[in-house]
């Protein structure tokens, strides 16, 4: 699904904090994520969803050179692409329904995505996600009233019901309770399941990385120093990535 040969990245006036990487991913992975801070990780992920110029390297996505995409093709693949923030961006004062509907409705067409004219079956829609991350009793509750786990899933049904293909999670359970962030990881292993989707899951915690990942990557000195299947990792590999 992704291929990607010698991204590198820097930032004025000499900080290389990508040097040279190359993977390929595929959907239906869940690719955990894991360096120290500062490491690069949200800069990996920003260089994948075209938000910062890349340096040099190729970029395949589904089988095209997006290397060098205008802005016409940006917007296209952006459509296929969500970000999950840390602190997920909803409005606090909408349900959490209207928030899953407003990613519907940048679905169809603009002139419904500008007059907010929702259907019945849109609205079903929205309820049946809500229902898959176990939130279908919050449904009507301001999202300002919600618990921080319980906002990170709305921001996941968000990505599912605008159609994403690929989701970059952002250190998603950072700041959430043992328990909440489970809930999270799981429902971002189940999506990433059953609709084939491609998950980037940058965290701290080795152990979430470890339960959770199909995949894990570790990010030092700007490169990728660990890309291995879902497993505990060794004392040595820890010390590779931290
Ligand atoms: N726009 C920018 N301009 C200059 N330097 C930047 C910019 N964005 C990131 N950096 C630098 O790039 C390095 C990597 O930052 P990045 O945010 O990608 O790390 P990270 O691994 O996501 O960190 P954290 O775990 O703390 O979120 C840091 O040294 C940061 O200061």
């Amino acid at each position: 699904m992704i291929i990607v040969r010698n991204l590198s990245k820097s930032f004025p006036p000499d900080s290389r904090v990508l040097q040279r990487l190359s993977f390929q991913a595929d959907e239906g992975e869940l690719v955990t994520l894991l360096g120290a801070s500062g490491s690069g990780k949200t800069t990996l992920f920003r260089c994948l969803m075209l938000q910062e110029k890349w340096d040099e390297g190729q970029y395949i996505y589904e089988g095209n050179d997006i290397t060098k995409a205008g802005f016409s093709e940006k917007l296209k693949l952006r459509k296929q692409w969500a970000y999950l923030e840390e602190k997920p961006k909803l409005n606090p004062k909408k349900s959490a329904l209207k928030n899953v509907l407003s990613a519907l409705l940048f679905r169809k067409s603009w002139v419904r995505f500008l007059t907010g004219t929702v259907s019945e079956d849109d609205h079903l829609e929205a309820m049946d996600y809500l229902d898959r991350v176990g939130l279908l009793d919050k449904a009507h509750e301001p999202v300002e009233k919600l618990s921080g786990g319980e906002k990170q899933r709305v921001a996941v049904c968000k990505a599912m019901i605008k159609g994403a293909r690929v989701i970059f999670a952002d250190e998603p359970v950072s700041g959430l309770d043992p328990e909440a962030a489970s809930r999270v990881m799981e429902d971002l292993q189940s999506i990433c399941r059953k609709h084939k989707l491609l998950v980037f899951c940058s965290l701290h915690q080795i152990e979430l990385a470890e339960k959770y990942g199909s995949r894990i990557w570790g990010l030092s000195g700007g490169k990728l120093v660990i890309d291995i299947a879902g497993r505990r990792l060794t004392q040595r590999e820890k010390e590779l990535i931290f």
